[in-house]
Parts: structure tokens; C-alpha cells; sequence
């Protein structure tokens, strides 16, 4: 933060209470009001995909368009799909409680049709603006699914299967079925996408969704028919692209910035709350660190400045953008805030009393028998689980760094 400037009356909040809660809810607060570039999940009709004539090595016809269920039956038959898989922890396992669907691998699939590629990435395009990820998103097919009736996929998340990947696109081909909705949730929210047959009619057009691979999502079982689907995994350069521009922080590290835009005056409202909390931060209980837990999930390979996703993204370019006090520009040496992407592990131990504002970073509170309440981080997401201690750890997600936060007053989120 930059050197504290006493705040004139006129810019104190209201309900100044001088706690830890001020800046950190105030922060809350402006986030919460920002509005992010795209959806979680998006989808529909897929009006512009051609049929891709594709096939099935070693079951000769193409595909129909509507697919006959007698096909995806025969495709089964042949051998030429094995029951698809599900990670658990470090293994892959089969159980149809859980997952109920065949796949063919892509090496096993050939799409005749010249102009599919083409129009695939037009609707990767549409799908990557849908979902506020910068351009130069690409789709790697990872598999064709094939449901039976009864056929489902329990509520999973999808795991980065290729680096830089931080989504899904699924290609429904027309086919006859019912039931075999996919859900998709994040928070409180929750998208259902029916795909083209939801009443038994005979379809012709496929339909789509995309989603962020950490969203929890589900398959519904199948009442009746087949269900065929294109899984594509959405890949972005790990960076942002082009749009990543490399900027100085405050400790002389480079870091892309994150490629997004529309933060807008946003920046001005941070200006103001830096002021604030520069003021009074001299008071023993303010905060000198935030830890504000993003919005969506990233793993250790995944996170970075150019790779937040929706609202994060947004806050990160905002915050990024806002200038210290006095200063002419933020984003570098000169901003408002010194920012960090950083999983913090936080065990607390319970029925001691405890007031976060007063931890140092390296002085968790200590006390009765060890239980794993809150898991907190700042800029990444929280690792809960294993075995309690009585540390506070960081570690900085991007770029591998030592922080600046010994000492700190740190206000971690309830
Ligand atoms: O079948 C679908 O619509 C989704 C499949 C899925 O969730 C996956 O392959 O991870
Ligand atoms: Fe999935």
C-alpha cells in the first residue's frame, strides 16, 4: 500500500468502526459490484454446425444425422468404445453408479466433412465470448460419449486434462432421447442445458455448452434413446495472449496482466477505498493484507494472472489498474495495491477466542485440540483437508516468489 494519507471527514464511512471488518468488507463490497465479462456456463442451438460425417474406425458407415440409437448400439457392439472413466484422487476408475457412458477415443474417430473445422471454430468463438475468456480460445477433442437409456454422469468437476485448459465444450449430435439433461452450477447458480431431443421428438439441429472446467456439472439419467456427444477440451495460451501485457509489480516481478477489460470505473472506487484504508491503517486493528478468496477454483498448474476466470479476472485487472494515491497510473510500481496470486493454507484452531486482525503471518493462534475450520487464500483457491496444523502457509501460485507479508496483519474472509 502507499504511505498513509489521513482521510478528510468527508470521505469516512458512515459506519467507520476502525476493526478489520472495514477494509475487508469494503472490498467485498466493490467486488461484489462488479459486473463479469461473460457466464459460467453458456449454450443452445447449434444452427451453423454441419453434420461432420464422422467415423468410427472399424464400424465402417458415418454417423447418421440424426444418429439411430441402432448405431450408437452397433458402435458398442463393435468394441470400437470402452466404458468411460472418472478420476478419483490420483486413479481412474470405472463405476457406473457414478458415470454410465461409453467413449471412443480420438484416435479412433474421423470427420469427413471439410467444413466442420471451420464452423466448429466459429462456435468455439461465440462460445469463448459466452463464457468473457480473451480470444485465441482453441478446442482439442478429448472424446465421443455415447449414453444409453439410464446412461448418466454424476455431479463431477473436469480436470485440466492439457495445459491451459479452463473449460469444456460439449457438441450434442442430434439423436432421440429424453432425459440426459446437463447441469451445470457455480455458487448459487445452476444452467441447464437440454440438448436437441428433450422430448423425443426427431431432431436435426445440435446443440452446445461450454463451461468453466471447475464448475460442478451433471448428466441426468437417460428415460429413453441415445445420447451422443462431442467433448472438446477449451484451451487457452497460458498467458492471456496477445492481450497479456507485461507489467512490473511491486516487487519487481513481471506479471501479465489479466486480458480483460470493462472494469471501467471500477478503478476510481478502489482509488478511494485505498485511501481510506491507507488512513487508517495505523490503527492496531486494521489489516495491512486482504486475502480474498476467488470466485472460481484453479489448481497450482492452472492459476495465473493471465488465466483468472469471470469475476476474478475482472477484479484482478481493476485492482491492477488502480493508481496510489498521487501516482499517474497503476498496473505497476505505481499502483494502489501490491497483489499477489498466492494458495495460503489457514488451520484454526477452535475455542480459543481468536481475532484474525491480530495473527502475524507466521503467528496463527494456537490452542485446544487441532480441527481444520477455515481454509482461506489469497488469490487461489483454498486447499482444505489433511491433516491440521498449526501454521499459516504461502505459497505464491504466480510467479514463484517470496512474499512481502511477514508480519502482516492479514483479515482472512469468515
Ligand atoms: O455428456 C456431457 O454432456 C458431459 C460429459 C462430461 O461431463 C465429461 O466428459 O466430463
Ligand atoms: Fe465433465
Amino acid at each position: 500500500m502507499a504511505p498513509p494519507s489521513p482521510p478528510s471527514p468527508s470521505e469516512q464511512p458512515a459506519t467507520m468502526n476502525q476493526d478489520q471488518s472495514f477494509v475487508a468488507e469494503r472490498l467485498a463490497t466493490i467486488a461484489g459490484k462488479l459486473t463479469p465479462p461473460g457466464r459460467f456456463a453458456a449454450g443452445g442451438p447449434a444452427a451453423g454446425l454441419p453434420n461432420p460425417l464422422l467415423r468410427v474406425a472399424g464400424v465402417g458407415d458415418y454417423l447418421g444425422w440424426p444418429v439411430p440409437g441402432a448405431q450408437v448400439e452397433a458402435v458398442i457392439a463393435s468394441g470400437a468404445a470402452t466404458r468411460a472413466p472418472y478420476g478419483l484422487g490420483e486413479a481412474t476408475v470405472t463405476d457406473a453408479a457414478v458415470r454410465d457412458s461409453w467413449r471412443v477415443p480420438p484416435s479412433r474417430l474421423t470427420w469427413d466433412n471439410p467444413a466442420w473445422d471451420g464452423a466448429l471454430a466459429g462456435l468455439v468463438a461465440d462460445a469463448a465470448i459466452a463464457l468473457g475468456v480473451a480470444p485465441h480460445v482453441g478446442a482439442v477433442l478429448h472424446n465421443l460419449l455415447l449414453y444409453r437409456p439410464g446412461g448418466h454422469f454424476a455431479a463431477h468437476t473436469d480436470t485440466e486434462k492439457v495445459a491451459g485448459m479452463f473449460g469444456t465444450l460439449v457438441v450434442t449430435m442430434p439423436s432421440v432421447y429424453a432425459g440426459g439433461a446437463l447441469t451445470v452450477r457455480h455458487g448459487e447458480e445452476a444452467e441447464t442445458f437440454e440438448g436437441p431431443a428433450a422430448r423425443l421428438e426427431v431432431p436435426t439441429t445440435p446443440h452446445w455448452a461450454a463451461y468453466y472446467a471447475d464448475c460442478e456439472h451433471e448428466v441426468t439419467p437417460l428415460t429413453a434413446g441415445h445420447r451422443v456427444v462431442l467433448v472438446y477440451n477449451l484451451v487457452r495460451p497460458p498467458t492471456g495472449g496477445d492481450s497479456a501485457v507485461a507489467a512490473a509489480d511491486n516487487e519487481g516481478v513481471t506479471l501479465p496482466s489479466p486480458p480483460v477489460r470493462g472494469h471501467g470505473g471500477s478503478t476510481a472506487v478502489l482509488a478511494r477505498f485505498a485511501r481510506e484504508w491507507a488512513g487508517y491503517v495505523d490503527f492496531p486493528t486494521t489489516p495491512t493484507a486482504l486475502l480474498y478468496l476467488l470466485d472460481h477454483k484453479y489448481t497450482a498448474d492452472g492459476v495465473g494472472w493471465g488465466s483468472l476466470k469471470g469475476k476474478d479476472a475482472l477484479l484482478a485487472a481493476a485492482l491492477r489498474a488502480t493508481p496510489a494515491p498521487g501516482g499517474s497510473g497503476g498496473g505497476g510500481s505505481g499502483g494502489a495495491f501490491h497483489l499477489h496470486l498466492v494458495t495460503v493454507h489457514v488451520h484454526q484452531q477452535l475455542g480459543v477466542g481468536v481475532d484474525p486482525a491480530k495473527w502475524g503471518y507466521e503467528s496463527p493462534p494456537r490452542g485446544a485440540a487441532g480441527k481444520t475450520r477455515a481454509c482461506a487464500s489469497r488469490w487461489a483457491p483454498p486447499r482444505c483437508g489433511g491433516a491440521p496444523t498449526e501454521s499459516v502457509a504461502g505459497t505464491a501460485a504466480s510467479p514463484a516468489t517470496t512474499l512481502p507479508l511477514q508480519g502482516a496483519r492479514i483479515w482472512i474472509p469468515p
